[in-house]
């Protein structure tokens, strides 16, 4: 069951849905003064919004979208062996405490793809090969209004020539942005492998596309998961780490997860997100006062991701809170 956030909590542990500000693209490409205004307050409060794609001025978003969901299904049959860039589910720890994640998902670095010739093959299976000219499209389009978000803010933020967040996201520098597409296992109650961890994500624009639910993010002041629902034409955009660090801890990186969305348990979940993140030597503090630059902060993160171990040790990292135990109580559905 889902509700509205004005219903207040639930006594019987489902979640109600949240309430974002919607972002339009066509007004954020025009510099807008409302909606660089708007952009600003979501940030600095949870530092989720939606992006209405629909009436994005001159590209087809939606459709180069589409078109990579399509492309993504047909990699996803192929058998495990021929299948490159690619994470199988079941390597990191999943929503649920002591079991795995429960998502497929294939990684395209944008920079190391920019280094290929265009007449060398990438790498990878025909069906991404053949799909360069729309995996860059997309990379291209998305990462264009992921940067929009990035200088709206940094004006808002007064943040402007040396100190301005663009300047630690331009194009063509090697950078760990990346476009990628996960696909959830259908879920079944006592799977072994189930929904994504909770995190924050580290780098500095997330925008995810998605028409099943699931994702789920948590409400410091209501101190409660909250669904956030999909919405035909908008992507779910979120902050990351480094856009908290870069910006003084003014806006928001927020902790989320996704569990399995059993009013749907037909329907596969596949999600195509673009990870806008600062140039890898870009310097950024984290909260305890330690420098890092991108990149470490990066592999520090996705290497915890990846040991199983001191689990609780690195939950407060990929977490950034301490002691809260945020996995997904399976038997509240
Ligand atoms: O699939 C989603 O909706 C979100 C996934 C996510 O949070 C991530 O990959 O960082
Ligand atoms: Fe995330």
């Amino acid at each position: 069951m889902t509700r509205d956030i004005d219903d207040g909590p639930l006594a019987d542990g489902a979640s109600a849905n949240v309430q974002l500000t919607t972002i339009s693209a066509a007004k954020l490409l025009g510099n807008d003064p409302q909606t660089q205004k708007d952009l600003l307050e979501a940030c600095k409060d949870l530092g989720f919004f939606y992006l209405d794609c629909r009436d994005h001025p001159s590209s087809p978003v939606l459709s180069l979208v589409a078109e990579m969901a399509s492309t993504a299904l047909d990699f996803y049959d192929l058998p495990e062996s021929i299948k490159e860039n690619y994470k199988p589910a079941g390597k990191q720890e999943g929503a649920v405490k002591g079991k795995k994640d429960g998502w497929e998902g294939i990684i395209l670095m944008e920079h190391p793809l920019a280094q290929i010739p265009p007449e060398d093959p990438m790498p990878g299976p025909p069906v991404i090969q053949n799909a360069r000219g729309l995996i860059e499209a997309t990379q291209d389009q998305l990462g264009e209004m992921s940067r929009a978000i990035v200088d709206s803010l940094s004006r808002s933020l007064h943040m402007t020539g040396d100190q301005s967040l663009g300047r630690h996201h331009r194009k063509g520098c090697p950078a760990p942005t990346d476009l990628e597409i996960l696909k959830y296992l259908p879920y079944v109650p006592g799977s072994e492998k189930v929904g994504h961890i909770p995190h924050t994500d580290l780098g500095s624009v997330s925008m995810v596309f998605s028409d099943v639910g699931g994702l789920q993010v948590f409400h410091p002041l209501r101190k409660e998961w909250m669904f956030v629902p999909p919405r035909p034409g908008h992507a779910v955009c979120n902050l990351g780490d480094a856009m908290e660090f870069l910006s003084g801890n003014v806006l928001r990186s927020s902790l989320h997860r996704v569990i399995p969305y059993t009013q749907d348990p037909g329907k596969i979940k596949l999600s195509i997100i673009h990870f806008l993140r600062p140039s890898e030597h870009t310097k950024i503090v984290s909260p305890d006062g330690k420098e890092w630059t991108v990149a470490e902060w990066n592999t520090m993160k996705h290497k915890l991701l990846h040991e199983g171990g001191e689990m609780q040790k690195n939950l407060s990292i990929i977490t950034r809170r301490e002691g809260q135990d945020d996995f997904w109580r399976e038997q509240a559905v």
